[in-house]
């Protein structure tokens, strides 16, 4: 067991958290609630391995610039690293190295045979243009061609990367390899080996994780309002299924700001970041003076007084700062990360309900796993089975962690980390690789 670390540190008269740091205090947090060999939980605060490439690209003007790119790969013991690449820039190896530790949480909770990796490259991809983007990212797969393969490392979309993006990767990796191998990356086009579902999994099981939630808590989705932040592939997808499912949608969001209504707004009259980027603020800008719909910034989004809030954008958005302002009953983490440990602690003392992003959003990479068994397979499934084994893995995790937070009184974050640790520890245990 390993000790309690304290979560009274003053937050507020700093910058929050790195990942890292943030994944190592809920990691030391959540060991206390089970039996798990110290030296175990050691190893699990540092990753196998980061590597880091320097990305040369000549800007169509002729000039050249040179990105730095991330993978990091926390652990293995159950299977290749998996995780996304993300384009943003702010992407960092500690960053990577953090989200790449919740990889491997997620996929031990949703009983995936896969570890914990994650990467990307520090640009802002909105001052790239489609040409560049395909030339960066298939130089990238090049720089990386030794640590990714379909039994090693498997990459998949995040922030700023999307199908497309996963395609030139695996026609590059293919190039290099001399044969065409799908398996290298999931979240492709479904005519080169991509899942059906994929796209908008992540967003699929952060409704499921909200609906189930609200039930446990004695209501119905259909009787909730909900805030969304972010309008990507995560929260617009989560969003446009939770109005389907009747849930009356009051707030959404893109990086600039967002839309509030509280008798809802019409979500599938807004595309999402993927069908066109900012598209938020497009139709904040075309409001009517005698329309219903007011804008409203993100952090105001964030304190509206709505059943659920779901932050689906980036990460660090609930903060010692506002963590007293959430007036939401429940918050689905959508994105990862959003809430640092300080607020995670104020959250649950005021009873905040707070579902985990390692549980919440972790449709994505059970539809990678699924992809991934079709291109094993060669053979690919219709969205109805994708849809419906998808419905069924997080049911099945859901009463995985949801018995840990009724057996023992724990958060549910904490509930999940236990369901993953056990399951990592028992590996580790079974494999002999530790002590
Ligand atoms: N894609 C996936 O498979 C998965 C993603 N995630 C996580 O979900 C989160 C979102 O990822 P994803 O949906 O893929 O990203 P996308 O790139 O598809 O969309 C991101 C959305 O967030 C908005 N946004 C960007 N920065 C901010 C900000 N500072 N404040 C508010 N909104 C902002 C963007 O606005 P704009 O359109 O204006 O740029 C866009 O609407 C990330 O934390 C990611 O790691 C988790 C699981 C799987
Ligand atoms: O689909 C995957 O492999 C991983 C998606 C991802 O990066 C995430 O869940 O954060």
């Amino acid at each position: 067991m390993t000790a309690q670390p304290s979560a009274t540190d003053d937050e507020s008269a700093a910058e929050p958290d790195s990942a890292l740091v943030t994944a190592r205090r809920q990691l030391e947090r959540a060991a206390t609630h089970v039996d798990v060999d110290p030296g175990v939980v050691e190893r699990l605060k540092h990753p196998t391995r980061v590597q880091q490439v320097s990305v040369p690209l000549e800007r169509e003007d002729g000039s050249v610039d040179v990105f730095t790119g991330y993978r990091a790969q926390h652990d293995d013991v159950r299977g290749p690293y998996k995780g996304g690449l993300r384009y943003h820039p702010e992407v960092n190896a500690e960053e990577c190295t953090g989200l790449s530790m919740w990889m491997t949480w997620k996929c031990a909770v949703m009983d995936l045979p896969f570890g914990g990796g994650k990467g990307g490259i520090a640009v802002d991809p909105k001052s790239l243009t489609e040409d560049e983007t395909e030339r960066l990212t298939r130089r990238f797969a090049e720089e990386l061609r030794d640590a990714v393969g379909p039994t090693k490392d498997v990459a998949a979309p995040d922030m700023g990367t999307d199908a497309q993006t996963m395609a030139w990767f695996m026609d590059a990796y293919s190039m290099q390899q001399g044969e065409t191998i799908p398996g290298v990356v999931t979240g492709k086009p479904p005519v080169i080996g991509g899942s059906y579902g994929r796209e908008e999994a992540p967003g699929r099981s952060t409704a499921i994780a909200a609906r189930e939630a609200v039930r446990y808590y004695g209501r119905e989705i259909s009787d909730t309002t909900i805030a969304v932040q972010g309008f990507g592939s995560v929260g617009a997808n989560a969003a446009r299924l939770l109005e389907e499912w009747g849930a009356t949608i009051v707030a959404v969001s893109d990086v600039n700001g967002g839309v509030y209504d509280p008798d809802g707004i019409d979500v599938s009259a807004i595309p999402s970041h993927d069908e066109e980027p900012e598209a938020v603020t497009r139709f904040a800008t075309e409001l009517d003076a005698g329309d219903d719909v007011s804008r409203l910034s993100n952090s105001e989004l964030l304190e509206l007084d709505v059943d659920v809030l779901v932050p689906a954008a980036v990460g660090n958005v609930i903060t010692a700062d506002n963590a007293d302002a959430i007036a939401a009953d429940i918050v689905v983490e959508g994105a990862n990360g959003p809430t640092t440990f300080a607020a995670d602690t104020i959250l649950e003392e005021r009873g905040v309900h707070v579902i985990p992003d390692i549980l919440a959003n972790a449709g994505g990479v059970t539809v990678s796993y699924f992809e991934w068994l079709q291109d094993i397979n060669r053979r690919q499934w219709s969205l109805e089975r994708v849809t419906e084994e998808l419905e069924d893995h997080m049911l099945e995790a859901w009463e995985d962690v949801r018995t840990e937070v009724d057996d023992k009184g724990l958060t549910w974050r904490d509930a999940a980390y236990v369901v993953a640790l056990s399951r990592i520890a028992e590996a580790k245990e079974t494999r002999g690789l530790w002590p």
